[in-house]
């Protein structure tokens, strides 16, 4: 399968191999609306390594651990970077933000505060009062929608549970419920997030084809400028409201100075800025406000609803489940989190839906600073890589049985802690790894865990009246949900008093 290419720059050297290609679009037209499928296709026919030319935009994609491995951490100091995307320029303050900044001092900079500023062990902790309130809402939630025997809306449930824990924690407020500033303002909210997340999830041909932007036939560019416009409001607000609360604070002598008590926009207000600025830039508070929720409503409440999807169509595991938390936690209180770690079939639950339906199914995209060589093949600077982690957990040569849902897989021989998050063999990568690796991992991790020890621990779950089983149908975006929001049945099977 190995095709000789000549790229411009480079005469001689031979490309990874790749599918034939058009003139001008190259293997564009390739690519329909599971991008993520059409690029394994192309693995199994040309190898772990392919090449393909987009438009004007040389890309690699693979869906091999040892190619991974190679890509993210033996030449991490190559990849580390990202394509400068429309959807990037147009809707994170011109990549001014971290998860979609190419790798430059900035990047490093706003990178350092996520980790040592807002992310942190004890800033997490300092939340848990709060995560704690909201899995309760959540169980009270779903409780009272139970009482009327109708199918509950699990997207929207655990949409809701995902938003409120990041709100409460960057903003100090909750979106949806008691605390909420009113229900239009919230729906408003949501409603422009998850446009966000389609945009920039959008493979766009502008960014692949110049001349498209001219034509831009369905208004996509446009669209982004307007979300990007809608949202900036939306931060100046939440700066403004911040600011003025700080100064009756002040006015009143309260201090915040405790780290309990600071949400990440009030961090964000009393840090220093570059060079010796007194405070940091309000474009670099935006960008930041924005990948938090970006980076970890969507993708937390996503996989939550594909693990709640999967248990539901495996009663098996539902039980399995069940009688684990019963055996660790009893039936008299709820899941705390200090239990999780030792909920390890849970565990292996996470793992396998991650397996199967990574909430990145393609990371997000890297893009190579330098010419480099991988595997014998020359790969240009400035080539598109996609990682493809969803054909990952379902590559026949290191899985069996790929599309079984089958947690007992990920148990450890020796009966050790099952890890989430990470793995030596690069046989599933939820958080990515090297340089550019999830800095919210921990954080992921316990909100996925939590939602759904306290929704097995409570409920018993049935699919619909007259349905047998779950649709699994998928639809791509930059994370990659359920095409129909998940409908079930709950029905309560601990004592009453335990739910107040
Ligand atoms: C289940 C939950 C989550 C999953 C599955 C997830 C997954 C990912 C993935 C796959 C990437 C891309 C890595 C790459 O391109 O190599 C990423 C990046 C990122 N995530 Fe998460 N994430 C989750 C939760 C969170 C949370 C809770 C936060 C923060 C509060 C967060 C913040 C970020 C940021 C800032 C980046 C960009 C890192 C960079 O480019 O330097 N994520 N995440």
């Amino acid at each position: 399968h190995i095709l000789q290419r000549r790229s411009p720059k480079s005469k001689t050297k031979t490309l990874p191999p790749g599918p034939p290609r058009l003139p001008i679009f190259g293997n564009l037209l390739q690519l329909g609306q599971q991008p993520h499928r059409d690029l394994a296709s192309l693995c199994d026919k040309y190898g772990p390594l392919v090449y393909l030319r987009l438009g004007n935009v040389d890309a690699i994609t693979t869906n091999d651990p040892n190619t991974i491995r190679e890509i993210l951490l033996g030449q991490d100091d190559v990849f580390a970077s990202r394509p400068r995307t429309l959807a990037a320029v147009h809707l994170a303050y011109g990549c001014g933000d971290v998860a979609l900044a190419p790798f430059g001092p900035q990047w490093k900079r706003m990178r350092r505060i996520c980790m040592e500023q807002l992310l942190t062990i004890k800033r997490l902790d300092s939340f848990s009062k709060q995560r704690e309130e909201e899995a309760q809402h959540l169980v009270q939630d779903v409780w009272a929608q139970s009482r009327t025997g109708k199918p509950i809306d699990l997207r929207e449930v655990l949409g809701g549970f995902s938003m409120n824990n990041v709100t409460r924690m960057l903003l100090g407020k909750q979106y949806f419920g008691a605390g909420s500033s009113g229900p239009q303002e919230a729906t408003e909210f949501m409603h422009i997030t998850h446009e966000l997340f389609r945009l920039l999830g959008l493979i766009y041909l502008g960014d692949y084809l110049p001349f498209w932007r001219w034509i831009d036939p369905l208004g996509c560019e446009r669209k982004m400028m307007e979300v990007g416009k809608r949202i900036d409001d939306f931060h100046i607000k939440i700066i403004e409201e911040h600011r003025a609360s700080n100064r009756m604070k002040k006015e009143n002598n309260e201090s915040k100075e405790e780290a309990k008590e600071m949400d990440f926009v009030d961090v964000l207000l009393s840090l220093p800025g570059e060079d010796g600025k007194e405070h940091m830039d309000d474009l670099e508070i935006k960008a930041l406000i924005q990948d938090m929720i970006a980076a970890a409503t969507d993708t937390s409440a996503v996989t939550n609803e594909w693990a709640m999807a999967e248990v539901i169509k495996n009663p098996n595991v539902l039980r399995k489940i069940q009688e684990e938390i019963d055996s660790v936690v009893g039936r008299e209180r709820m899941v705390k989190e200090s239990d999780l770690t030792h909920l390890n079939y849970l565990r292996c639950v996470v793992r396998e839906t991650f397996r199967m339906h990574p909430a990145g199914p393609l990371l997000i995209p890297h893009e190579s600073l330098r010419p480099t060589t991988i595997h014998g093949f020359h790969i240009p600077a400035q080539t598109r890589v996609f990682i493809n982690t969803h054909a990952l957990g379902r590559n026949r040569k290191i899985w069996a049985d790929v599309d079984e849902f089958r947690p007992e897989r990920h148990w450890p021989a020796d009966g050790s802690r099952v890890e989430i998050s990470h793995g030596a063999d690069f046989k599933i990568l939820p958080f990515s790894a090297g340089k550019r690796k999830c800095p919210g991992a921990p954080l992921g991790v316990t909100l996925v865990l939590m939602a759904l020890a306290r929704l097995f621990h409570c409920f018993n779950w049935t699919p619909p009246d007259g349905e047998t089983t779950i649709d699994t149908t998928e639809v791509y975006g930059m994370t990659m949900p359920k095409a129909q929001p998940l409908l079930a049945v709950a029905t309560p099977r601990l004592a009453d008093h335990t739910y107040h």
